[in-house]
Protein backbone atom coordinates (compact mmCIF):
# COMPACT_ATOMS: atom_id res chain seq x y z
CA UNK A 1 0.00 0.00 0.00
CA UNK A 2 1.35 3.31 -0.77
CA UNK A 3 1.19 6.79 1.28
CA UNK A 4 -2.62 7.37 1.87
CA UNK A 5 -3.34 11.38 2.42
CA UNK A 6 -6.12 13.36 3.83
CA UNK A 7 -6.35 16.77 2.12
CA UNK A 8 -8.44 19.27 3.84
CA UNK A 9 -9.76 22.91 1.80
CA UNK A 10 -11.98 24.91 3.44
CA UNK A 11 -13.18 27.40 1.54
CA UNK A 12 -16.20 30.55 2.55
CA UNK A 13 -18.80 28.31 0.98
CA UNK A 14 -17.51 25.02 1.06
CA UNK A 15 -15.05 22.42 2.46
CA UNK A 16 -13.60 20.10 0.34
CA UNK A 17 -12.08 16.87 1.61
CA UNK A 18 -10.29 14.04 -0.84
CA UNK A 19 -8.73 11.18 0.39
CA UNK A 20 -5.61 9.85 -2.25
CA UNK A 21 -3.54 6.85 -2.02
CA UNK A 22 -0.09 8.26 -4.07
CA UNK A 23 -1.35 10.18 -6.58
CA UNK A 24 -4.99 8.51 -7.05
CA UNK A 25 -7.87 9.80 -5.50
CA UNK A 26 -9.92 7.11 -3.35
CA UNK A 27 -12.64 9.54 -2.22
CA UNK A 28 -13.69 12.90 -3.25
CA UNK A 29 -16.39 14.61 -1.48
CA UNK A 30 -17.36 19.03 -1.24
CA UNK A 31 -19.97 19.68 1.31
CA UNK A 32 -21.34 23.15 0.80
CA UNK A 33 -22.17 25.81 3.66
CA UNK A 34 -25.10 27.81 3.02
CA UNK A 35 -25.17 31.21 5.23
CA UNK A 36 -27.31 29.53 7.70
CA UNK A 37 -24.94 26.80 8.35
CA UNK A 38 -22.61 29.23 9.26
CA UNK A 39 -24.34 31.96 10.91
CA UNK A 40 -23.85 30.98 14.41
CA UNK A 41 -19.79 31.08 13.83
CA UNK A 42 -19.11 34.76 14.01
CA UNK A 43 -15.54 33.77 13.93
CA UNK A 44 -13.96 31.62 11.40
CA UNK A 45 -12.17 29.54 14.32
CA UNK A 46 -15.50 29.02 15.59
CA UNK A 47 -15.94 26.66 12.63
CA UNK A 48 -13.68 23.99 13.81
CA UNK A 49 -15.73 21.45 15.46
CA UNK A 50 -18.17 21.85 12.86
CA UNK A 51 -15.72 21.66 10.09
CA UNK A 52 -13.88 18.70 11.97
CA UNK A 53 -17.33 16.45 12.57
CA UNK A 54 -18.36 16.67 8.72
CA UNK A 55 -14.42 15.86 8.23
CA UNK A 56 -14.93 12.97 10.16
CA UNK A 57 -18.41 12.27 9.15
CA UNK A 58 -16.29 11.82 5.05
CA UNK A 59 -13.75 9.60 6.30
CA UNK A 60 -16.37 6.96 7.54
CA UNK A 61 -18.47 7.63 4.29
CA UNK A 62 -15.80 6.76 2.44
CA UNK A 63 -14.85 3.42 5.00
CA UNK A 64 -11.38 5.17 5.76
CA UNK A 65 -10.27 5.32 9.56
CA UNK A 66 -8.02 8.08 10.75
CA UNK A 67 -5.41 5.29 12.07
CA UNK A 68 -5.28 4.16 8.25
CA UNK A 69 -3.94 7.39 7.09
CA UNK A 70 -0.50 8.33 6.82
CA UNK A 71 -0.74 12.34 6.69
CA UNK A 72 -3.01 14.95 6.88
CA UNK A 73 -2.86 18.12 4.60
CA UNK A 74 -4.64 21.34 4.85
CA UNK A 75 -4.90 24.34 2.94
CA UNK A 76 -2.78 26.72 4.30
CA UNK A 77 -4.28 30.38 5.43
CA UNK A 78 -3.36 34.24 6.00
CA UNK A 79 -0.16 32.98 7.93
CA UNK A 80 3.47 35.47 7.74
CA UNK A 81 4.95 36.42 4.34
CA UNK A 82 7.16 32.82 3.21
CA UNK A 83 8.31 31.34 0.50
CA UNK A 84 6.13 28.29 -1.28
CA UNK A 85 6.72 25.17 -0.38
CA UNK A 86 4.94 22.43 1.66
CA UNK A 87 5.28 23.13 5.65
CA UNK A 88 5.01 20.81 8.12
CA UNK A 89 2.17 22.32 10.98
CA UNK A 90 2.90 23.35 14.35
CA UNK A 91 1.92 25.45 17.45
CA UNK A 92 3.22 28.36 15.86
CA UNK A 93 1.74 27.98 13.51
CA UNK A 94 -2.26 27.57 14.50
CA UNK A 95 -1.60 30.12 17.02
CA UNK A 96 -0.90 32.84 14.23
CA UNK A 97 -4.13 31.30 12.36
CA UNK A 98 -6.53 31.59 15.87
CA UNK A 99 -4.98 35.20 16.37
CA UNK A 100 -6.05 36.04 12.55
CA UNK A 101 -3.23 38.33 12.71
CA UNK A 102 -3.64 38.99 9.42
CA UNK A 103 -7.16 38.80 9.08
CA UNK A 104 -9.84 36.31 9.00
CA UNK A 105 -10.02 33.46 5.76
CA UNK A 106 -11.59 30.14 5.90
CA UNK A 107 -8.17 28.57 5.00
CA UNK A 108 -7.15 29.32 7.92
CA UNK A 109 -8.72 26.59 9.48
CA UNK A 110 -6.95 24.54 6.96
CA UNK A 111 -3.53 24.33 9.22
CA UNK A 112 -5.91 23.94 12.47
CA UNK A 113 -7.83 21.02 11.63
CA UNK A 114 -4.58 19.24 9.86
CA UNK A 115 -2.98 19.21 13.33
CA UNK A 116 -6.05 18.08 14.87
CA UNK A 117 -6.62 15.49 12.82
CA UNK A 118 -3.08 14.28 12.40
CA UNK A 119 -2.37 14.43 16.14
CA UNK A 120 -5.43 12.49 16.72
CA UNK A 121 -4.06 9.76 14.49
CA UNK A 122 0.02 10.19 15.67
CA UNK A 123 0.61 11.23 12.18
CA UNK A 124 2.02 14.12 10.27
CA UNK A 125 0.34 17.19 9.46
CA UNK A 126 1.35 19.71 6.61
CA UNK A 127 0.27 22.52 5.06
CA UNK A 128 1.10 23.59 1.22
CA UNK A 129 1.79 26.81 -0.65
CA UNK A 130 -0.68 29.06 1.62
CA UNK A 131 -2.08 32.44 0.26
CA UNK A 132 0.40 34.15 2.10
CA UNK A 133 3.29 32.71 -0.12
CA UNK A 134 5.67 35.79 -0.84
CA UNK A 135 8.18 36.05 -3.32
CA UNK A 136 8.19 39.45 -4.17
CA UNK A 137 11.16 41.72 -4.98
CA UNK A 138 11.77 44.82 -2.96
CA UNK A 139 11.11 47.10 -5.91
CA UNK A 140 7.42 45.64 -6.20
CA UNK A 141 6.51 46.19 -2.67
CA UNK A 142 6.70 50.04 -2.66
CA UNK A 143 3.35 51.14 -2.83
CA UNK A 144 3.59 55.37 -3.02
CA UNK A 145 3.23 55.43 0.81
CA UNK A 146 5.69 54.93 3.20
CA UNK A 147 2.85 53.30 5.56
CA UNK A 148 1.24 50.88 3.22
CA UNK A 149 3.45 48.40 2.10
CA UNK A 150 2.00 45.90 -1.16
CA UNK A 151 2.08 42.41 0.46
CA UNK A 152 1.75 39.36 -1.65
CA UNK A 153 -1.82 37.50 -0.83
CA UNK A 154 -2.75 35.36 -3.58
CA UNK A 155 -4.16 31.81 -4.60
CA UNK A 156 -0.72 30.61 -4.41
CA UNK A 157 -1.84 27.01 -4.20
CA UNK A 158 -3.51 26.91 -7.52
CA UNK A 159 -0.54 29.51 -9.21
CA UNK A 160 1.97 26.81 -8.33
CA UNK A 161 -0.22 23.77 -9.48
CA UNK A 162 -0.88 25.39 -12.61
CA UNK A 163 2.61 26.75 -13.25
CA UNK A 164 3.84 23.71 -12.99
CA UNK A 165 1.66 21.43 -14.87
CA UNK A 166 1.99 23.87 -17.79
CA UNK A 167 5.75 23.54 -17.21
CA UNK A 168 5.22 19.53 -17.56
CA UNK A 169 3.45 20.16 -21.20
CA UNK A 170 6.03 22.27 -22.42
CA UNK A 171 8.47 18.97 -21.15
CA UNK A 172 10.79 22.66 -19.00
CA UNK A 173 11.16 23.13 -15.79
CA UNK A 174 9.14 25.36 -13.96
CA UNK A 175 12.25 26.85 -12.56
CA UNK A 176 12.77 27.85 -16.61
CA UNK A 177 9.97 29.41 -17.43
CA UNK A 178 8.29 32.92 -17.33
CA UNK A 179 4.80 32.98 -17.09
CA UNK A 180 1.77 34.86 -16.10
CA UNK A 181 -0.65 33.54 -14.62
CA UNK A 182 -4.12 34.67 -13.51
CA UNK A 183 -6.19 33.11 -11.85
CA UNK A 184 -10.04 33.96 -12.22
CA UNK A 185 -12.75 32.49 -9.42
CA UNK A 186 -14.87 34.27 -6.45
CA UNK A 187 -11.32 36.23 -6.18
CA UNK A 188 -8.33 37.08 -8.17
CA UNK A 189 -4.78 37.17 -8.60
CA UNK A 190 -2.54 38.06 -11.55
CA UNK A 191 0.99 37.34 -10.97
CA UNK A 192 4.29 37.50 -12.76
CA UNK A 193 6.32 34.14 -12.24
CA UNK A 194 9.57 34.46 -12.80
CA UNK A 195 11.82 31.52 -13.13
CA UNK A 196 9.89 29.29 -10.12
CA UNK A 197 9.26 32.35 -7.93
CA UNK A 198 6.38 34.75 -8.06
CA UNK A 199 7.94 38.15 -8.54
CA UNK A 200 4.48 40.24 -8.25
CA UNK A 201 1.19 39.51 -7.82
CA UNK A 202 -1.92 41.58 -7.12
CA UNK A 203 -3.45 41.34 -3.59
CA UNK A 204 -6.20 39.35 -4.54
CA UNK A 205 -7.91 41.03 -1.77
CA UNK A 206 -7.74 44.69 -2.32
CA UNK A 207 -5.52 45.48 -5.86
CA UNK A 208 -5.87 44.31 -9.18
CA UNK A 209 -9.39 43.35 -11.24
CA UNK A 210 -12.17 43.50 -9.73
CA UNK A 211 -14.36 40.01 -9.50
CA UNK A 212 -17.96 38.60 -8.65
CA UNK A 213 -17.47 39.23 -5.00
CA UNK A 214 -14.68 42.17 -4.60
CA UNK A 215 -13.88 45.35 -5.54
CA UNK A 216 -10.17 44.82 -6.58
CA UNK A 217 -8.56 48.25 -6.68
CA UNK A 218 -10.63 51.65 -6.11
CA UNK A 219 -9.38 55.27 -7.29
CA UNK A 220 -7.97 55.99 -3.18
CA UNK A 221 -9.39 59.16 -2.74
CA UNK A 222 -13.06 58.21 -3.48
CA UNK A 223 -12.68 55.57 -1.58
CA UNK A 224 -11.46 57.14 1.98
CA UNK A 225 -14.00 59.77 1.35
CA UNK A 226 -17.00 56.81 1.08
CA UNK A 227 -15.31 55.42 4.58
CA UNK A 228 -15.57 58.48 6.13
CA UNK A 229 -19.14 59.32 4.76
CA UNK A 230 -20.70 58.01 7.94
CA UNK A 231 -22.85 55.01 5.33
CA UNK A 232 -20.61 52.58 6.56
CA UNK A 233 -19.19 51.30 9.80
CA UNK A 234 -15.25 49.83 9.59
CA UNK A 235 -16.78 46.00 9.55
CA UNK A 236 -19.50 46.59 6.96
CA UNK A 237 -16.69 48.47 4.36
CA UNK A 238 -14.36 45.37 5.25
CA UNK A 239 -17.62 43.03 4.19
CA UNK A 240 -18.13 45.53 1.01
CA UNK A 241 -14.32 44.97 0.05
CA UNK A 242 -13.99 41.41 0.38
CA UNK A 243 -17.73 39.69 -0.34
CA UNK A 244 -20.11 42.44 -1.68
CA UNK A 245 -18.82 44.40 -4.65
CA UNK A 246 -17.17 43.64 -7.63
CA UNK A 247 -20.08 41.89 -10.22
CA UNK A 248 -22.58 41.04 -6.83
CA UNK A 249 -22.51 45.05 -6.54
CA UNK A 250 -23.22 45.54 -10.45
CA UNK A 251 -25.70 42.82 -11.19
CA UNK A 252 -27.05 41.29 -7.83
CA UNK A 253 -25.25 38.16 -8.55
CA UNK A 254 -21.28 36.19 -8.07
CA UNK A 255 -22.39 33.28 -11.11
CA UNK A 256 -20.45 34.08 -14.24
CA UNK A 257 -23.07 31.74 -16.25
CA UNK A 258 -26.09 34.19 -14.98
CA UNK A 259 -24.41 36.82 -15.96
CA UNK A 260 -23.64 35.46 -19.65
CA UNK A 261 -26.85 34.36 -20.24
CA UNK A 262 -28.31 37.74 -19.06
CA UNK A 263 -26.18 39.46 -21.55
CA UNK A 264 -27.00 36.95 -24.12
CA UNK A 265 -30.38 37.75 -23.57
CA UNK A 266 -29.51 42.25 -24.21
CA UNK A 267 -29.04 42.78 -20.75
CA UNK A 268 -26.38 45.57 -21.51
CA UNK A 269 -25.21 46.37 -18.08
CA UNK A 270 -24.03 42.39 -17.89
CA UNK A 271 -22.77 42.85 -21.48
CA UNK A 272 -20.39 45.92 -20.23
CA UNK A 273 -19.59 43.92 -16.83
CA UNK A 274 -18.19 41.69 -18.94
CA UNK A 275 -16.72 43.41 -21.03
CA UNK A 276 -15.21 45.34 -18.59
CA UNK A 277 -13.93 42.56 -16.31
CA UNK A 278 -12.24 40.93 -19.37
CA UNK A 279 -10.22 44.65 -20.00
CA UNK A 280 -9.08 44.70 -16.36
CA UNK A 281 -8.17 40.89 -16.24
CA UNK A 282 -6.20 41.54 -20.17
CA UNK A 283 -4.77 45.12 -18.32
CA UNK A 284 -3.17 43.07 -15.43
CA UNK A 285 -1.67 40.77 -17.24
CA UNK A 286 -0.08 43.40 -19.74
CA UNK A 287 1.08 44.89 -16.19
CA UNK A 288 2.33 41.52 -15.13
CA UNK A 289 4.27 40.65 -18.38
CA UNK A 290 6.37 44.01 -18.19
CA UNK A 291 7.32 43.04 -14.96
CA UNK A 292 8.79 39.72 -16.76
CA UNK A 293 10.14 42.04 -19.83
CA UNK A 294 8.18 40.93 -22.33
CA UNK A 295 9.98 37.60 -21.73
CA UNK A 296 6.65 35.35 -21.38
CA UNK A 297 6.89 31.59 -22.29
CA UNK A 298 2.99 31.65 -21.84
CA UNK A 299 -0.16 33.70 -20.38
CA UNK A 300 -2.07 30.76 -18.54
CA UNK A 301 -6.10 31.65 -17.62
CA UNK A 302 -6.94 29.19 -14.86
CA UNK A 303 -10.05 29.19 -11.71
CA UNK A 304 -14.10 28.54 -12.04
CA UNK A 305 -14.27 31.35 -14.63
CA UNK A 306 -11.74 30.33 -17.24
CA UNK A 307 -14.33 27.92 -17.88
CA UNK A 308 -16.15 30.34 -19.94
CA UNK A 309 -14.78 29.90 -23.60
CA UNK A 310 -16.71 33.53 -24.35
CA UNK A 311 -14.89 35.45 -21.89
CA UNK A 312 -11.55 33.60 -22.32
CA UNK A 313 -12.01 34.03 -25.75
CA UNK A 314 -12.58 38.78 -24.98
CA UNK A 315 -9.32 37.91 -22.69
CA UNK A 316 -7.24 36.21 -25.48
CA UNK A 317 -8.18 38.46 -27.97
CA UNK A 318 -6.63 41.23 -26.03
CA UNK A 319 -3.51 39.34 -24.85
CA UNK A 320 -2.33 37.10 -27.16
CA UNK A 321 0.43 39.86 -28.90
CA UNK A 322 2.52 39.04 -25.26
CA UNK A 323 3.09 35.21 -25.47
CA UNK A 324 0.43 31.86 -26.59
CA UNK A 325 -2.39 31.71 -24.15
CA UNK A 326 -2.57 28.00 -21.98
CA UNK A 327 -6.36 27.63 -20.59
CA UNK A 328 -6.36 25.87 -17.38
CA UNK A 329 -10.26 25.81 -16.24
CA UNK A 330 -11.31 25.42 -12.87
CA UNK A 331 -8.42 24.19 -9.69
CA UNK A 332 -6.62 20.91 -8.82
CA UNK A 333 -6.27 22.39 -4.86
CA UNK A 334 -6.50 18.92 -3.13
CA UNK A 335 -4.61 17.47 -5.59
CA UNK A 336 -1.86 20.19 -5.28
CA UNK A 337 -2.07 19.57 -1.45
CA UNK A 338 -1.77 15.89 -1.87
CA UNK A 339 0.87 16.24 -3.97
CA UNK A 340 2.90 18.45 -1.89
CA UNK A 341 2.67 16.35 1.30
CA UNK A 342 3.49 12.67 -1.01
CA UNK A 343 6.92 14.83 -1.99
CA UNK A 344 7.57 15.38 1.31
CA UNK A 345 6.81 12.04 2.40
CA UNK A 346 8.36 10.17 -0.19
CA UNK A 347 11.52 12.37 0.70
CA UNK A 348 11.74 13.94 -2.56
CA UNK A 349 11.41 17.29 -0.76
CA UNK A 350 12.31 18.56 2.45
CA UNK A 351 9.54 19.89 4.80
CA UNK A 352 9.69 23.59 5.91
CA UNK A 353 9.53 24.96 9.68
CA UNK A 354 7.30 27.45 10.61
N1 LIG B 1 -18.45 26.13 -15.82
C1 LIG B 1 -18.40 27.44 -15.54
N2 LIG B 1 -18.63 28.37 -16.51
C2 LIG B 1 -18.58 29.69 -16.24
N3 LIG B 1 -18.32 30.19 -15.02
C3 LIG B 1 -18.09 29.33 -14.03
C4 LIG B 1 -18.11 27.92 -14.22
N4 LIG B 1 -17.83 27.32 -13.03
C5 LIG B 1 -17.65 28.32 -12.13
N5 LIG B 1 -17.79 29.51 -12.73
C6 LIG B 1 -17.72 30.84 -12.12
O1 LIG B 1 -16.47 30.98 -11.44
C7 LIG B 1 -16.64 31.81 -10.29
C8 LIG B 1 -16.13 31.09 -9.06
O2 LIG B 1 -14.89 30.49 -9.33
P1 LIG B 1 -14.24 29.39 -8.35
O3 LIG B 1 -15.19 28.28 -8.19
O4 LIG B 1 -12.86 29.14 -8.88
O5 LIG B 1 -14.14 30.26 -7.05
P2 LIG B 1 -13.91 29.82 -5.55
O6 LIG B 1 -13.21 28.51 -5.49
O7 LIG B 1 -15.20 30.02 -4.82
O8 LIG B 1 -12.97 31.02 -5.08
P3 LIG B 1 -11.42 31.24 -5.29
O9 LIG B 1 -11.04 30.65 -6.62
O10 LIG B 1 -11.27 32.74 -5.25
O11 LIG B 1 -10.73 30.55 -4.15
C9 LIG B 1 -18.14 32.10 -10.18
O12 LIG B 1 -18.43 33.36 -10.73
C10 LIG B 1 -18.75 30.99 -11.02
O13 LIG B 1 -20.02 31.35 -11.54
C1 LIG C 1 -6.21 35.94 -0.85
C2 LIG C 1 -6.30 34.75 -1.79
C3 LIG C 1 -7.49 33.91 -1.60
C4 LIG C 1 -8.75 34.68 -1.73
O1 LIG C 1 -9.04 35.22 -2.81
O2 LIG C 1 -9.52 34.77 -0.77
Amino acid sequence: MGFRILAINPGATSTKIAIFEDERPLFKKTVPHSMEDLRGYPRVMDQIPYRRDLILAALEEAGIALGDLSAVVGRGGLLRSIPGGTYRVNETMVGDMKAAARGEHASNLGAVLALDLGDRAGIPSFIVDPVSVDEMEPVARISGSPEVERISMFHALNHKAVAHRVATELGRPYEDLNLVVAHLGSGVSVAAHRRGRVVDVNDAKQEGPFSPERAGGLPAYELVALCYSGRYSFDEMKKNLLSRWGMAAYLGTKDLQEVEARARGGDEKAALLLDAFAYQVAKEIGAQATVLEGKVDRVVLTGGMAHSKELMAKVIARVSFIAPVAVVPGEEELEALALGALRVLRGEEAAKDY
